[in-house]
């Protein structure tokens, strides 16, 4: 299996991000790609190759022009106003009565118009990491269109909580959903995601909302306990062309294997009645049991059952990195879902 990376992750490195009422370092850091990398090497996947750049192009056909204007300005929009020295964080959002008739001009008013969390900041090196991230992943797309069966597109920044016009959850540009869009333009008369992250993929599900040629599928913790909390329950079934394109498998706290395999089987079963040519697999390894800031339990070897249930679904695939912040474990936890998969 190809695996695509860029160094240019490393640019994305935010000093702090706020939760739990404080300023603390950003879970989602560098070491993070370095780890699966060395482990991924380590284990013989690969070959590991750089992306091919594909411009701006296929990331309008997911996101509005305006909002990536804003994400490649903004740092230094923010720079003239509050200095270098600083991460970019909004500071207020638009509430119920409010309007987002008009993008202020204000630097401070655009991030908390763009966003949708304090967690996400923007720095100087911002957009070239997402847009290597975008890179990487359509490259995986790329092998998939040239009759690969899998790729593995190790992206960070991760992406599924970016929407076709904001950011937020550590993510900016939705590297699963501009693949997925590569992939339909490529000739996919349908493509599925799947997104096996702990956290719904709410960027996802509201880019995808009214489509039926894209089917969105995500096992995640109950919003109503976990973030990002307002949408992913399971009564959200997409609307217009796009009814029924939309799965939400929710799991309480504390779900382990048994419960986890249950939901991914119900998911495959989805994805297997929809008819795809290709699957998206947005590849979050939160849901491991030693995860610093998630809920589930499930252990490093549950992850190569997880690739081999993935691999049962019979599509060719390409997985795109999403979260996982138990650091030590995330490389053997990623390279586990790969090699499930490559056995399966
Ligand atoms: N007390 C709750 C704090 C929640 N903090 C933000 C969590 C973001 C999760 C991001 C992710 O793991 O879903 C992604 F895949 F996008 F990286
Ligand atoms: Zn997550």
């Amino acid at each position: 299996m190809i695996v695509i990376h860029s160094e240019e992750h490393r640019l994305q490195a935010g000093r702090s991000e706020l939760n739990d009422g404080q300023l603390v370092p950003c879970y989602e850091k560098p070491a993070r790609a370095d780890i699966v990398r060395a482990r991924i090497e380590a284990v013989g996947i690969g070959p590991i190759v750089n992306p091919t750049r594909h411009g701006i192009a296929p990331l309008e056909r997911v996101h509005d022009a305006g909002y990536l204007d804003f994400l490649r300005t903004a740092w230094d929009e923010w720079v003239k106003e509050h200095g270098a020295d600083i991460d970019a964080l909004p500071l207020n959002w638009v509430a119920p009565g409010m309007s987002r008739r008009r993008v202020p001009r204000s630097i401070d008013g655009r991030l908390g118009f763009y966003s949708f969390d304090a967690g996400t900041p923007i720095t100087a090196g911002t957009w070239r990491a997402a847009t290597a991230a975008a890179d990487n992943a359509l490259t995986g797309a790329d092998r998939l269109r040239a009759g690969d069966r899998s790729a593995f597109a190790l992206c960070r920044p991760p992406g599924h909580h970016a929407g076709h016009a904001f950011y937020g959850g550590y993510c900016f540009l939705n590297n699963a959903a501009i693949a997925a869009q590569s992939l339909r333009d490529g000739g996919a008369a349908r493509v599925a995601v799947l997104d096996v992250d702990y956290h719904h993929g709410n960027g996802t599900q509201e880019i995808f909302w009214e489509r039926g040629d894209v089917l969105f599928v995500s096992i995640h913790a109950d919003p109503a306990d976990e973030f990002p909390y307002f949408c992913g329950h399971a009564d959200e079934t997409g609307a217009g062309a796009g009814d029924g394109a939309n799965l939400n498998l929710t799991l309480p706290w504390g779900t382990d294997w048994s419960g986890y395999a249950q939901a991914l089987a119900a998911a495959a079963a989805r994805i297997r009645d929809f008819g795809a040519d290709a699957l998206v697999l947005s590849l979050g390894a939160d849901t491991y049991g030693g995860d610093p800031i998630s809920r589930f339990r499930l252990l490093s070897e549950d992850f190569l059952r997880m690739g081999s249930a993935i691999a049962g679904i019979g599509l060719p695939t390409l997985f795109v990195l999403e979260g996982g912040y138990a650091v030590d474990d995330l490389g053997v936890n990623v390279a586990n879902v790969l090699t499930g998969f490559e056995q399966g």
